[in-house]
């Protein structure tokens, strides 16, 4: 924090161009009123009367609601001349902790600007409310804060509790908006324990220490030692469940109303109140890949491994214009759209406001940005600093790209390529899991609501890995991919063997299938299949199959089959030809390296590489109707009983099963 360091404070005159000095310290006072685009900027004068054009970035601004105002007083850390493209100079700000606002009494002020506050214009308590509840009406959530602590401050000379409990529970309700929950959990413990020091009943409950009430509003636990939801008024309640769920309330069981939670979510109400559950799962280190997530119990195929509520998901679409937001490269000075800049901006607002969620977010893989930058880690939550560019890292390699709900990916009008409906999100405990291109789980949102189950039995102590994206057929280009996005290089089996197949092989491969789906797509746009067309589709696939290291990949996924059989099971469903539907769905669970075993009226999944997904229910589906169709009910249960348990694993919830079954 700023006032704990020993800093040397300097004047503009004293400047460098592009060179920090961390020892000095620079007070400026703004004289005009802020210019808000990405950035905010404003002009500032220095005690000596030389003004400057200051740039901040990275901060939660809004034009109706500014970070800074005209008049404000503001201490910068290890200011510096930048340039600017046109030609002039600036000083920017990028890290909100080398900002601080400075109160106008405040002691580091001089007495020049020590300007008589607006309390002195006469108003109390009542009249300070209703202006914050004014501005906070106008959503100009800032200066209503300001407007609740002058209103307490007026308080602190003419003592009412009625009052301040009103206006320490109004400024909780406004640094919630804000994120601020540090701050909020603070302003309602001061709040509960006037509240109980004005109750002759609870004078001698634990209620009238605002620290005790502070800690257990941070402390992640579903009990309620100090019995608040009995002893405390309605709103005061309601704020504490509030802040409660936003820092994280964490459950030892995996007991979730999944679907009610799901018909809660939409694209406008993201943001559920749900408990974490992560207790039976821990991160450790791994042989190889840093960091991963271990099972702490046996986890069934299909069972919850953990449920996490998200750290930031805002609302805003990826592939919508209207959501558009720049994320500047403070290297070159240009500024692109990103669809990743909002989800950013959360993060640095969280952290600047939440010392107490820092250590756990700084913890994350930040691909060796800290150590070779030298900022290393903080010793207790305090002293994170918050790093914009360690949190862009962070966010790169750690987050998510979500649906409103992984259901509505299976919904027959969803189209990957124009459906906009996909976010930015973070999830902390998540982001410990590694990638296996053959995972033992798969992940899925509702809302905010991150969802994990086993696609496969995992043993105690099993390291947890889920699919990063799905796998290209070609292992160049998929490791390709992983390289540019995450810095690695896939050593899952899958990988293994087919980097160790032939370049000749793998060319012969990815040209008969790219073949394929040109035959596939010439089909698609002349009408109804015939039976002749489907035969040489057929024949083409043969010769895939046929493949000369097919040995290789006994229970392994065979990945080039997975689009033409899927092709092929659906056209022989479409031809009607029960046996043959029946034959290629087989197969094709069989490419997603799903091995079944058929003998009278057992059907069982013999060998599982992990590989559950949506194309695999829907084979089952299409075997349950072929078993059906031939008079083989107890194979058709069997096959739906699968299916629904994998759909369990790839959208979370039951919700929706019955109409995927029936489209
Ligand atoms: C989301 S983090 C996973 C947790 C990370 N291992 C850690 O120590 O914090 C992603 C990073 O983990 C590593 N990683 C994930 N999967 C991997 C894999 N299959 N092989 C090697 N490294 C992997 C990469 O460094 C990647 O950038």
């Amino acid at each position: 924090m700023l006032y704990d360091l020993i800093l040397i404070q300097v004047h503009l005159g004293d400047l460098r161009i592009d060179s920090r000095d961390p020892s000095t310290l620079i007070l400026v006072k703004s004289i005009t009123p802020p210019y808000i685009y990405s950035s905010t900027i404003i002009i500032v004068e220095d005690e000596a009367g030389d003004v400057a054009r200051l740039t901040v970035c990275n901060l939660e601004h809004t034009m109706i609601d500014p970070l800074i105002s005209e008049g404000d007083i503001l201490a910068i850390k290890q200011p510096c001349w930048s340039r600017l493209l046109d030609g002039g100079y600036h000083i920017r700000v990028d890290h909100p902790s080398d900002l601080v606002q400075l109160q106008p009494n405040d002691d580091l002020v001089n007495e020049g600007w020590r300007i008589s506050e607006d309390m002195e214009l006469g108003k109390d308590a009542t009249e300070w409310k209703k202006e914050g509840d004014m501005m906070f009406l106008k959503k100009r959530f800032r200066k209503a804060l300001k407007c609740y602590d002058h209103g307490l401050r007026y308080l602190s000379t003419h003592p009412s509790s009625a009052s301040s409990i009103d206006l320490y529970r109004k400024k909780c309700g406004v640094n919630i908006v804000l994120l601020r929950l540090d701050a909020a959990a603070e302003d309602l413990s001061l709040a509960i324990s006037l509240y109980a020091l004005s109750n002759p009943s609870l004078t001698t409950s634990p209620l009238v220490n605002p620290s005790i009430i502070e800690s257990w509003l941070h402390s992640h636990s579903t009990s309620d030692p100090l019995n608040i939801s009995a002893l405390v008024s309605h709103p005061l309640r309601s704020l504490a469940a509030r802040i409660k769920f936003d820092l994280g309330i964490f459950q030892t069981t995996a007991t979730y109303n999944l679907p009610l939670i799901s018909s809660y979510v939409g694209p406008l109400t993201l943001h559920v109140d749900a408990a974490t559950y992560i207790s039976d799962t821990e991160v450790r280190k791994t042989a190889l890949h840093g960091r991963g997530l271990f099972a702490k119990r046996a986890f069934q195929t299909g069972e919850l491994i953990c449920v996490e509520k998200g750290f930031v998901l805002p609302g805003y679409f990826i592939n919508d214009r209207s959501s558009d937001c720049l994320l500047y490269n403070l290297g070159n000075g240009t500024a692109a759209p990103r669809p990743g800049a909002l989800l950013f901006k959360e993060l640095v607002q969280k952290l600047k406001w939440n010392r107490s969620l820092r250590r756990e977010f700084f913890e994350l893989d930040d691909g060796g940005y800290g150590d070779e930058q030298g900022v290393g880690n903080g010793e207790g939550d305090e002293d994170w600093m918050v790093d914009v560019f360690r949190i862009e890292r962070i966010r790169t390699l750690n987050c998510f790209s979500v649906p409103t709900r992984s259901l509505d990916l299976l919904s027959p009008t969803y189209n990957p390529h124009s459906n906009p409906e996909m976010r930015n999100g973070f999830w902390i405990h998540a982001s410990y899991i590694n990638h296996s291109c053959l995972p033992n789980s798969v992940r899925t949102f509702i809302g905010d609501v991150h969802i994990l189950r086993a696609t496969k039995p995992i043993a105690p102590g099993e390291e947890i890995t889920h699919q990063y994206i799905s796998p290209d057929i070609d292992i160049m280009e998929r490791q390709e991919k992983f390289k540019v996005t995450w810095g690695f290089e896939c050593d899952c089996r899958l990988c293994e063997i087919d980097g160790g197949i032939g370049e000749e092989v793998r060319r012969q491969r990815v040209l008969l299938f790219e073949e394929l789906k040109a035959a596939v797509m010439k089909l698609g746009g002349q009408g109804p299949l015939t039976i002749t067309a489907v035969k040489k589709i057929a024949r083409m696939t043969g010769r895939l199959e046929a493949d000369g290291e097919k040995d290789l990949y006994a229970t392994l996924p065979r990945l080039a089959l997975v689009h033409p059989t899927l092709f092929l099971t659906e056209a022989w469903r479409g031809v009607k030809n029960v046996d043959k539907m029946i034959e290629s769905s087989r197969k094709l669970l069989r490419n997603f390296g799903l091995l079944t075993v058929v003998e009278g009226d057992r059907f069982e999944v013999s060998s599982n590489a992990g590989l559950v997904n949506v194309e695999a229910v829907r084979a089952l589906k299409y075997l349950a109707e072929g078993y059906t169709a031939k008079g083989q009910p107890t194979l058709a249960e069997k096959c739906r009983e699968i299916a629904r348990l994998w759909f369990l694993v790839i959208t979370g919830a039951e919700v929706g099963m019955e109409e995927f079954m029936k489209q």
